[in-house]
Parts: C-alpha cells; structure tokens; sequence
C-alpha cells in the first residue's frame, strides 16, 4: 500500500473530512462550494493512500475539483460562493448544457452533479461500513453501495473498471486504520456522526437540482 500521506504532506484524517462536510451548510441550509470540494479533496486524499489502482478513479474526481476551484477563483468567484448561488447564477445567464453537451460542457453545475451522485455513493458505502462485522467484505460493500447509486450513470467500461478496483480494496481493519480516528468503537462512532451530515448536505443538492431540472445534465 502506499504511503498515507497526501499532496498536503499529512495524513488522511476522516474527522477533517466530517469537519469539511459539517461546516459546508449554513443555518439557512446553503451549502457553501469550497467546503464542500475541501471535503472531497479529503477524501481522494484517503482514496491516493490506497494505492495506484484507485487511480483512474482520484484523476477524474481531481479533475471536477479543479473545474470547480477554478471557477471559485475565477472572476465570477462571488456567484459560486454556495451550491444554490451557482445553480442561480448559471442559469440565469446561460452558463449551463441543459439537454446536450455544446457551448458550457463544464459548467460548475454538471461538474457538480457528478461529485453529488458520487456522494450518494459515498453516503451507502459509509452506512455499510458502520454496520458491519468485524470481517465484513469492504469490496462488497463499495460493490452494493456503487450498484444502487453511481453505477447507474456510468457505462459498461467504467462499471466493469470500478468492479476491478473495488476487489483490491484492503479489508475493514486496514481501512479503519487509515481513517486516523482511533479504536474500532469510535471509528463507529464517528461514522454515526458522518453519515446523517452527508446525507442532508445530499438531500439539499438533490432537492436543488430537482426543483431546477438538473438531474440528468449531459
Ligand atoms: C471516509 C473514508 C472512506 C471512504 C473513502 C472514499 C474515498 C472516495 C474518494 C473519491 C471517490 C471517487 C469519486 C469519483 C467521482 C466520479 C464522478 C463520475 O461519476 N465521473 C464519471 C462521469 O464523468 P463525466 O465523464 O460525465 O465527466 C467518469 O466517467 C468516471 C470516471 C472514473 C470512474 C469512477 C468510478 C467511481 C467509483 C466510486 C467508488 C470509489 C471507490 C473508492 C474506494 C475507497
């Protein structure tokens, strides 16, 4: 396995990513950009500490981190401040591939909607984990979580690719290990607290993207 640390020189800690997921909504329920791409910079970050086999899987989601960076970055900065301030923005003006790609293929909210799905799977996966057994199979679990979410959106070679991957996941002792949080018992714990925050920060996205018709963006 890999070295755990990431481009940032320290290692992977799941309470920075809970922390990343935890601040990124705001009391009137705005999901703030850079936390929320801060929480995935963490996760690929534990995902790079699990070897190059998982590579072609952290390049993609580096590369819609950026997108979205940039556009955080970028001149129009102040309109990606939250999710729904980004969904407004690009709409009003535009900026957005509605039906079939052409002008905007990158847009912030096609970038997103990506990461979003991704979360769903993540939100599965992390549930699994908590409730599993002491010898639970962490590839069958990714595999489930994978199938009932993301790998509906993806074609045969991708799926078939992620299969591939999934069976060289290490085993639930090395995986709690590399989360950095401690014992068995508050590794647990901690996904008991994890997984009710993702999955309202999902829900948010999700109601979002409903309402404006974004769900099934090219
Ligand atoms: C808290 C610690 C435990 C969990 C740690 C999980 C770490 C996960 C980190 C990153 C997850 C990867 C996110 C992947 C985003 C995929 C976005 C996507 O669907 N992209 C496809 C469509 O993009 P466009 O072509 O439309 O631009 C793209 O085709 C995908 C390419 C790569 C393959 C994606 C496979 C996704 C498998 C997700 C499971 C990751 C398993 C990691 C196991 C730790």
């Amino acid at each position: 396995m890999a070295d755990s640390t990431g481009p940032e020189n320290h290692k992977f800690s799941l309470q920075e990513v809970l922390d990343s997921f935890r601040v990124c909504l705001s009391e009137d329920e705005h999901v703030s950009l850079e936390r929320y791409v801060a929480g995935w910079r963490g996760l690929v970050k534990f995902m790079n500490s699990l070897g190059n086999v998982f590579t072609f899987i952290s390049k993609d989601a580096v590369s819609k981190i950026q997108i979205l960076v940039n556009f955080l970055n970028g001149e129009n900065g102040s309109h990606y401040v939250t999710i729904q301030s980004m969904v407004k923005y690009e709409l009003e003006n535009g900026l957005v591939d509605v039906s079939k790609r052409g002008t905007h293929p990158e847009s912030g909210c096609r970038t997103l909607l990506r990461l979003h799905r991704a979360l769903r799977w993540l939100e599965l996966f992390l549930e699994r984990l908590r409730i599993s057994k002491e010898d639970g199979k962490t590839s069958v679990m990714c595999a489930d979580a994978y199938n009932e979410s993301l790998s509906q959106h993806h074609p045969w070679v991708i799926r078939k690719a992620a299969g591939m991957a999934f069976c060289v996941l290490p085993g639930r002792p090395t995986f709690f290990e590399v989360m950095n949080v401690g014992s068995t018992e508050k590794v647990v714990e901690m996904l008991g607290e994890a997984v009710p925050m993702i999955s309202k920060v999902y829900k948010i996205t999700e109601d979002l993207y409903a309402q404006n018709n974004l769900l099934e963006l090219p």
